[in-house]
């Protein structure tokens, strides 16, 4: 096992990561150590693993909430649901949610967690592999609006993280491969090391191997918490975890929400902010086709769904980076290295929104 710690001052936490974790109940219940817990998960999750974190935690569990699967459940309906359960269960402010499922569990209760008597504390149990390279670390949490993605949300930091990278053995192929889009992602925006050591494993990683996968969290959590730490409110650094997601939640947006995967989307997204990074002479041609090749070897998609412009730009417009001067947008300075754009030229963006149209 490796514990890593986000660097958070007093919100400082660590986040465990490791093979069988769920399954060692000392363990979990010294990490979760609040003594009133409410502990949401979703149905598939539930059946494989609810049980052995339900006995580790005994009776200080006062209510178990298990949610229907999917995207749909990042909604208002749901949270006031989830803030009956939280009554129900006398969760008081010394009280705390267990998020055991994966992104959309933990967002959707770290954000119940952010309100619940202006904020009680949680802890993250990332079961998918997005979850444990990206949504469980760094404390943004949100429900969806039908207006934009994760529209009404808070920064409301974990007090831990446990990742156990087993769990990923039970996860449907295609959450598999969504959850690799985001690991690519920080090859494309911080450490071309990275990205080469990923070209490097492209069969192992396609054979889901066990060991390759463990250290691929470690590596992306590792990063994820270095960018954290240095922003952790997205003011400025931070934006770069960002890159491909005003194109990717444009998409999930547009197609209805759940019909494209949160990483299927920010994988067509990011081969459009390669396309534009390339367009605007920010990285070589070379790069930009090392980028695109590097996404389709590990089957992820690279060409967006038929959107005209204007649906593109207006669900774009909606992003939160945007201010009143417009779009703001993250692109590469060269592979390894993200920023925030500001200045991007309407008619570049536009030409690439309509060369990505089949
Ligand atoms: N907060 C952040 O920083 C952040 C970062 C990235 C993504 N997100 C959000 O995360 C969400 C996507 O999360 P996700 O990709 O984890 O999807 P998800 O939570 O919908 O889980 C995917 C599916 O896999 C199932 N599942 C989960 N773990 C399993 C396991 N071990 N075995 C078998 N089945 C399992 C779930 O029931 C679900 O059907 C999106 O809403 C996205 O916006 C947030
Ligand atoms: O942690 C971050 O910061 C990220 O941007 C990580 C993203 O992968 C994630 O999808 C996040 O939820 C997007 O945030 P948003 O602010 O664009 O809603
Ligand atoms: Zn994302």
């Amino acid at each position: 096992m490796q514990t890593l710690h986000v660097e958070l001052a007093e919100r400082r936490y660590p986040i465990h990561v490791g093979p069988g974790l769920l399954n060692q109940p000392e363990q979990l219940s010294r990490w979760i150590d609040a003594p009133a817990l409410l502990l949401v998960t979703d149905s598939h999750v539930a059946e494989h693993y609810l049980a052995p974190v339900e006995s580790a935690l005994g009776p200080r569990l006062q209510g178990i909430r298990v949610l229907p699967p999917g995207e749909a459940q990042k909604s208002m309906k749901t949270l006031d649901s989830l803030f009956d359960s939280l009554a129900e269960a006398g969760i008081g402010r010394d009280g705390a949610i267990v998020a055991l499922g994966g992104g959309v569990i933990g967002d959707l209760s770290g954000f119940a967690a952010a309100c619940w008597q202006r904020g009680i504390a949680f802890y993250q149990l990332p079961t998918t592999l997005l979850a444990q390279v990206d949504s469980s670390v760094g404390g943004k949490t949100a429900i969806n609006h039908t207006s934009g993605k994760n529209l009404i949300g808070a920064f409301h930091q974990p007090r831990a993280v446990i990742a156990d990278s087993t769990v990923l053995s039970t996860l449907p192929e295609r959450e598999y491969r969504a959850g690799l889009a985001e690991v690519v992602k920080y090859g494309f925006i911080a450490d071309v090391d990275f990205l080469a050591w990923l070209e490097g494993r492209i069969p192992a990683l396609n054979a889901r191997d066990a060991d390759t996968i463990a250290e691929t969290v470690t590596r992306c959590c590792a990063i994820k918490a270095r960018v954290v730490a240095e922003d952790e409110t997205e003011q400025g650094r931070r934006a770069i975890l960002n890159f491909g997601h005003t194109f990717g939640h444009a998409i999930e947006g547009a197609c209805g929400y759940g019909e494209w995967l949160h990483g299927e989307a920010v994988a067509a997204g990011m081969a459009q902010a390669l396309a534009l990074s390339c367009r605007l002479e920010r990285i070589s041609q070379g790069d930009h086709e090392r980028g695109l090749a590097l996404l389709r070897q590990l089957h992820l998609p690279v060409t967006p769904p038929a959107l005209d412009t204007r649906t593109w730009l207006e669900w774009m417009a909606r992003d939160k980076k945007a201010t009143r001067e417009g779009l703001r947008l993250v692109l590469l300075r060269g592979l390894g290295r993200a920023e925030l754009v500001t200045d991007v030229p309407t008619e570049s963006l536009e030409a690439v929104l309509q060369a990505s149209s089949p």
